[in-house]
């Protein structure tokens, strides 16, 4: 060999050995040097072996309750758990006050993981910004979710409501066309004896249908028609790229991540889901962006009132009384709509799917509830055919003491959301309110603070936070919808600063700004639906985590996401 090709391949050789020199120090510094210098380390929490993780443990429904609560007696209420293995320390908490201060403040932030993910689905949307740019574009959509707002929203709930209500009808005049056909034998016979008819409908499916129906007229005026048939071009774009991000990135989504040039090079099938999906939502899109625009350019130039109430048109009209400067473009609106469909259907559906099947096993408050609507019925009007009757019923709803109630204590129990996470962008001193004994003993006492590490994550424990003996007292994992009628001044401000003393949306600046849209449209679904019919269990139901916590025929994952319900009329 030529000593020019001797000096060509040790060049090549250094070239090579530097990247690996490179990942070798970092790899070095990630599992060995930086984990002794974390003071996470210092806290107590469960032990693992090297690569050994505890997000099952913390995550999966059927087992997160009882693992929290054992956690909790053992380290104390903040502590820390494994990441990716023994290096990867990581932060938990049930102390409120802990919680408050990571959701309250500028230094922590949605992982820039979860953030490309979601925005390379949906464009830059709400969830995936942070600092600024978030706040502008927070105050940018506040109008969208007023209290105003929302009301004049109530005639599409009601819509919707009473469309379902007439297809479950349909459903129970022609069984054959219900859901039996299509669910697999229950794995256990139901809990009481069977008293309704044998229709069987799968609450899950119908309402994730009829939430996106609502979420396509009061997001952009848009008929998807889903409660009648799932066949409309961008309702199927919107569902595909749903899907995807439940499924969640998976290895070579991760890889992509860190190297988005592999998608480029080998776009895989999911990358062409996702680019014929954004084709489709895109041009569909435009078109009701440049539509919307035009009408209420109009109407500002003839200075008539603005009547269209979507959010679509609430955005554009924000976007064009806001300063030049940090106004959205096209896409970024389109963005947000997408992202409040993707943010506000199914996990809606989901409140209401499992407040069904809390229900369905608890037949006493089903009765009461039954009753307290009854009531209703008498003294308001139950017409929606004009937007005031439909403002006032609505009205009349939000007022029921029993139903707030019922849809709190679902929301407590069965938070579609199982927790969230945050990053430290800064080093940071945590107050606590509750006592941390060190594992050398130290004890740090309330009132004291905890250090954290530029870059260590936190996990938001929503569910864990709802069902906390501590906060909610010895029967918190029970279904109790009177609890709401004495809370424990634990559970209430100030010493629980969760929206509607809940952690299901979060708070602080990157709180659900859809609450009220959720719960008033969790509401009107349920009142339109209890007064017609009862419901009974129809089989073992298991939660399982995703994005979003969904329900599952036990033992039956393969058949995917199910709430089988027996449905019976109510004898009027
Ligand atoms: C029961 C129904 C709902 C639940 C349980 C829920 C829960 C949550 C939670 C826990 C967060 C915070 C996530 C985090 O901090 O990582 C969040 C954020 C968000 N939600 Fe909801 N949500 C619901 C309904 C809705 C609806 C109806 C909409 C819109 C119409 C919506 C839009 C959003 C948006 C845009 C964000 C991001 C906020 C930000 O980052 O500033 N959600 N939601």
């Amino acid at each position: 060999m030529s000593t020019l090709a001797l000096g060509f391949l040790k060049a090549c050789s250094i070239i090579l050995l530097i990247p690996v020199a490179q990942g070798l120090v970092w790899l070095i510094n990630m599992m060995i040097v930086a984990p002794i210098f974390d003071p996470l380390k210092k806290m107590q929490g469960p032990d693992g072996s090297l690569l050994q993780n505890h997000f099952r443990e913390l995550m999966d429904p059927s087992i997160s309750p009882d693992t929290h609560e054992n956690w909790v007696k053992s380290f104390g209420k903040t502590f820390r758990f494994h990441g990716f293995g023994k290096h990867d320390f990581r932060l938990l908490s049930v102390d409120l006050c802990v919680m408050s201060h990571i959701l309250n403040s500028p230094i922590y932030e949605k992982p820039w993981q979860t953030r490309t993910l979601l925005s390379n689905l949906f464009g830059r949307g709400t969830f995936t910004m942070e600092g600024t740019e978030h706040k502008t574009l927070r105050k940018l959509i506040a109008p969208a979710f007023s209290s105003q707002s929302i009301k004049a929203m109530t005639p599409i709930f009601f819509q919707k409501a009473e469309e379902l209500r007439d297809k479950w009808e349909s459903l129970m005049s022609s069984p054959s066309s219900a859901d039996n056909a299509k669910l697999p034998p229950p794995s256990a016979p139901p809990c009481s004896p069977p008293s309704l008819t044998d229709v069987v409908i799968d609450v899950a499916h119908w309402f994730s249908r009829a939430t996106f129906d609502v979420m396509g007229l009061t997001g952009f005026d848009y008929h998807f028609h889903a409660i009648q048939c799932e066949s409309e071009e961008v309702y199927l774009a919107y569902r595909n790229m749903f899907k995807l991000a439940d499924k969640g990135p998976g290895l070579r989504g991760l890889v992509q991540l860190y190297f988005p040039i592999i998608e480029k090079i080998f776009p895989n099938k999911a990358t062409c889901i996702t680019n014929e999906s954004r084709r489709i939502i895109d041009e569909a899109g435009q078109r009701l962006i440049h539509s919307k625009k035009s009408a209420i350019l109009a109407e500002k130039a003839s200075a008539m009132e603005i009547t269209e109430k979507d959010i679509l048109s609430l955005l554009i009209k924000s976007n064009l009384s806001s300063d030049v400067l940090t106004r959205l473009s096209d896409a970024d609106i389109l963005a947000q709509i997408s992202t409040f469909l993707f943010a506000g259907s199914d996990s809606t559906a989901l409140a209401m799917s499992w407040c069904i099947h809390l229900l369905s096993l608890h037949p006493d408050v089903q009765g009461r509830l039954r009753n307290e609507l009854g009531s209703l019925s008498s003294c308001a009007s139950t017409s929606s055919s004009t937007v005031h009757s439909a403002q006032s019923h609505a009205e009349a709803i939000e007022g029921l003491p029993f139903l707030d109630a019922v849809v709190r204590e679902t929301l407590r129990l069965c938070p579609p959301v199982h927790g969230t996470m945050r990053v430290a962008t800064r080093d940071d001193n945590i107050p606590i309110s509750s006592p941390i004994v060190l594992r050398n003993g130290t004890i740090i006492q309330a009132g004291e603070s905890i250090p954290l590490r530029k870059g260590s994550y936190v996990h938001i424990p929503i569910e864990a936070l709802n069902f906390s003996t501590d906060i909610w007292g010895e029967d918190a994992r029970i279904f109790n919808p009177d609890r709401w009628f004495s809370l424990p001044h634990t559970a209430r401000a100030p010493s629980h600063p969760g929206i509607r003393n809940l952690m299901t949306f979060s708070f602080g600046p990157h709180a659900c700004p859809g609450w009220k849209f959720s719960i008033l449209e969790t509401k009107i679904f349920i009142a339109t639906l209890i007064p017609h019919f009862l419901f009974e269990p129809a089989a073992d139901i298991q939660k399982f985590n995703a994005i979003l916590t969904r329900p599952y025929v036990y033992d039956q994952f393969e058949f995917g996401t199910r709430l089988p319900v027996k449905i019976g009329r109510v004898d009027l």
